[in-house]
């Protein structure tokens, strides 16, 4: 089922995202990529934040939505950093103008090493909440959803991708793990009051239901400013133990994914190779 090819290093970069102009994040991004490569010069993945390139707040997305072609700035961008530095790269997210409906997305961008965009995941569930004396937001009055599971080949293997909110979601990352996903993972900008809540306890759970990696990636916090992000970018692995954690500030976590742990967790506790679908629906056959 899940195959990862070989032993991958992997980063995720919590830097300090989200600032109103699209050319700052562009350099701060670029920075700290290049430090992440001087640091761990052989990691091959590279993961950023959900809306990497603007400010998270649905007053914000339309004006920075971009269609997605060669020329639009953070396509362009991303595919000029994944080609320089020879990596395949989970592009974060960015708003997405569809020039056909005019709706905008949430949309995360993948490229290989050469530079080609290689898949896109448009977020599937929106973020609309209520906590009182926590959080209110409603995603769902600028965009719109996505209607497909994404599951992208890469030289290392599947990746299954999903944003933020979509993790609370189990049927997305069982579709990908299904298809042969190694690791789940999820651009994210979780906030300070459900971050303590469940933020740990949704990666490891989607690790252990479907043995495999969850690598999360938050912008870092910035004290006074609109969206407070909780920080933490974590990757767990098929045990569902955190290998790597950040705080809240700006910082690079790397991990090295060995396939040897995803096929011990399969031998010794096979869910995967246990489920019923003589019982229940496997969601996986008739998934977008
Ligand atoms: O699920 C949560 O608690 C946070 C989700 C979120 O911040 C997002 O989807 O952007």
């Amino acid at each position: 089922m899940s195959v990862l090819k070989s032993k991958v290093k992997v980063a995720l970069v919590q830097f300090a995202s989200g600032m109103p102009e699209k050319v700052v994040n562009f350099q701060n991004c670029q920075k700290f990529v290049a430090r992440a490569m001087q640091e761990q010069p052989d990691t091959e993945l590279v993961v950023l934040p959900e809306c990497f390139n603007s400010t998270y707040a649905t007053s914000e997305f339309r004006k920075n939505a971009e269609v997605i072609q060669d020329a639009s700035p953070s396509v362009k961008f991303l595919s000029d950093l994944a080609r320089k530095h020879q990596i395949t790269l989970v592009g974060g997210t960015i708003p997405e103008l569809d020039p056909v409906n005019d709706g905008v997305y949430n949309t995360c961008l993948i490229f290989d090493k050469t530079g080609k965009l290689i898949a896109r995941h448009r977020k599937m569930h929106l973020f609309d909440v209520n906590i009182p004396g926590g959080i209110t937001f409603q995603e769902s009055e600028t965009l719109k959803g996505g209607n497909r599971c994404t599951t992208v080949d890469t030289p290392h293997g599947k990746l299954g991708i999903g944003i933020c909110y979509d993790m609370r979601f189990p049927e997305l990352a069982a579709v990908s793990g299904r298809r042969g996903a190694f690791a789940m993972v999820y651009p994210s900008a979780f906030n300070t009051t459900t971050g303590p809540l469940h933020w740990h306890l949704l990666a490891r759970a989607r690790s252990v239901d479907n043995e495999l990696y969850t690598l999360l990636c938050s912008p870092a916090r910035v004290p006074g400013s609109g969206y407070q992000a909780y920080g933490h970018s974590l990757i767990s692995d098929p045990q569902g133990n955190i290998i790597a954690e950040a705080g809240e500030g700006e910082e690079i976590i790397y991990a090295e994914l060995d396939p040897e742990k995803i096929q011990q967790m399969r031998r010794m506790i096979p869910v995967v190779n246990q489920v019923r679908f003589d019982v229940y629906h496997d969601v996986s056959t008739d998934a977008k």
